[in-house]
């Protein structure tokens, strides 16, 4: 069998540029060369870490990471102006490997109405700066900002004279998201094939989201010949933002066969890079999100969760595992059917006959009419009444934790042992009202858990919201996850890392 030649498609991630552009989701130079680190790691071909004139700051910051950061091609980004340029050569000239990034726009709206230059001063300029900037840099990428809405002709003419300039990377962005696919890959196709010296240099896409299709014409940009991608993470960037990096690469990855192309990500770092991004932003993820997103990998609806059980590949195009996401697969909701009820069980070490779980079924689908999801602590509670099956190790008793202006928080807790009787309390301080009362708690566990991390939802607004927590605990070498939902937001928290611990001890069947 012949197996195709995959094209190797470059990465360029502009995050720290074109991502930080979006309103609110400027980052220091610090975040910058921290998160440039684990783009390096995460195996981005090229890094766009700012603007090196925009400010001080972003100019030391590209220097630093050129500087420091080692294994990615470090871009610097410049209008058709010597000063950016100045700025741009001087901010990564100690990178390993470097590019300039020269940009003017080409469509009759921004020459008019931005620019204010007619076309041959444009073409002049692009011309000009062109030469400039190869004067430094071996690698300099011209982009025609605005290049899906000009004319093709138009477009042809400023190409061709860049590349007899030396530009040696031709970006064609689709600034205002605004074209469709079968157009976007058609403009590649004809500038390729239709300017002089088309076919002597490389292209890049650099799509926006405003209609949704930013990924789907990154990938008519491949089948027109473009062989970057210009990215984010998250898909952050000006207005709806960019093309998603982990989408793109997903699709690449997932649909290779059809695309046949690939890309030298490295798969299980996508996930903490992108909720690393998304915490440096303060710019969360919809739960929605293709990849990343809390529910890219849940499903609630019993006959999804039923095919699931049986084999992943039923509802599933994608291993979370392959992409270092935390696999949580079923979430018990009003949807959920049988099968998945008896699986949960089954996860605390309890076989439930048909009529058992029946029961338990009946009980719980009363519970799920009134709430958004049902957490393991309320099954376990509903197993225990239906069947008297004991489900549980540990169970939090009294609670009470003193927050205000004070400096340490305090939670004083007791904690009961159901299979002995013996109940314990604990008395614990924190920075936060959630570290104290998580401190006091694992005082009341005998055995050797490790807490690992705390996930707070909103289910619902107005006075009878829900607050949803997920504790991860390890035990063991394995990791174990616990859910609650609670008005009280604490009380969410508590719950949820006694259920975590009991799925630890009872998942191996300690007691
Ligand atoms: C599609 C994109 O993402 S493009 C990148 C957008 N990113 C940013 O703008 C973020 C960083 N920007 C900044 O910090 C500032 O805008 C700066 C430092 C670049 C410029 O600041 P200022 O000199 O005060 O100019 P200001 O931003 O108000 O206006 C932009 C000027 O650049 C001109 N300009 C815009 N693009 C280009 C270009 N590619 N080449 C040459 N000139 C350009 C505009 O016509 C305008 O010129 P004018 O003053 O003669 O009217
Ligand atoms: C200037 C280019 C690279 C850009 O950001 C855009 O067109 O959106």
């Amino acid at each position: 069998m012949i197996i195709p030649v995959k094209k190797r498609i470059q990465i360029f991630d502009t995050t720290l540029r074109d991502g930080e552009q979006a309103p609110g989701a400027s980052l220091t130079p610090e975040q910058k060369i921290l998160l440039a680190y684990k783009l390096a790691d995460l195996g981005v071909d090229v890094m766009e870490p700012g603007f090196p004139i925009s400010s001080p700051g972003d100019f030391a910051a590209v220097q630093t990471i050129s500087r420091k950061v080692r294994n990615v091609e470090i871009c610097g980004f410049a209008r058709a102006v010597k000063g950016d340029i100045d700025a741009a050569v001087r901010a990564t000239q100690d990178a390993e490997r470097r590019r300039i990034h020269l940009f003017i726009s080409s469509s009759d709206i921004h020459l008019q109405h931005q620019l204010r230059m007619s076309r041959a001063e444009v073409v002049a300029k692009a011309r000009e700066m062109t030469a400039y900037a190869r004067q430094f840099s071996d690698v300099v990428e011209f982009t025609a900002m605005d290049a899906a809405r000009t004319g093709i002709d138009d477009l042809i003419e400023m190409i061709e004279a860049v590349i007899e300039e030396g530009a040696s990377i031709i970006n064609l962005p689709d600034t205002v998201g605004y074209a469709l696919p079968h157009e976007y890959g058609e403009m590649f196709r004809r500038v390729r094939l239709g300017a002089r010296g088309g076919e002597t240099v490389s292209y890049s896409a650099h799509c926006h989201n405003d209609l949704g299709l930013a990924v789907a014409n990154s990938l008519a940009a491949i089948d027109g010949g473009a062989t970057q991608i210009e990215v984010t993470v998250n898909g952050v960037g000006e207005r709806t933002g960019n093309c998603a990096l982990e989408e793109l690469v997903m699709a690449l990855e997932t649909r290779g066969d059809a695309i046949g192309a690939e890309t030298g990500i490295v798969l299980d770092k996508l996930y903490d890079t992108s909720r690393l991004i998304s915490g440096a932003m303060h710019f969360p993820i919809a739960y929605n999100k293709p990849v990343v997103g809390r529910n890219a990998f849940q499903h609630e609806s019993g006959i999804h969760q039923d095919g699931l059980l049986k084999d992943r590949s039923t509802y599933e195009i994608m291993d979370p595992e392959r992409l270092g996401i935390p696999r949580s697969m079923i979430i018990l909701g009003k949807h959920s059917g049988r099968h998945a009820l008896k699986d949960r069980a089954a996860k605390y070490g309890i076989t439930l006959e048909p009529a058992e779980l029946d029961a338990l079924y009946e009980s719980f689908k009363e519970t799920a009419d009134r709430q958004k999801v049902v957490s393991d602590d309320q099954l376990l509670q509903m197993v225990s009444s239906t069947t008297g099956q004991q489900a549980q190790v540990y169970e939090l008793g009294e609670v009470q934790v003193l927050a205000g202006s004070a400096q340490r928080r305090v939670a004083a807790v007791t904690v009961r042992h159901l299979k002995s009787g013996q109940e314990t309390s604990h008395t614990s301080t924190g920075d936060g009202p959630l570290e104290a009362i998580i401190a006091a708690i694992g005082q009341g566990i005998s055995e050797d858990i490790d807490f690992a991390g705390l996930e707070l939802h909103s289910l619902g607004s107005g006075e009878n919201a829900q607050a949803e927590a997920a504790v991860m605990v390890e035990w063991e070498g394995l990791k174990f996850r616990g859910t609650a939902t609670h008005q009280d937001i604490i009380m969410a928290a508590g719950i949820a890392y006694i259920a975590a611990c009991n799925a630890a001890l009872l998942s191996t069947q300690i007691v």
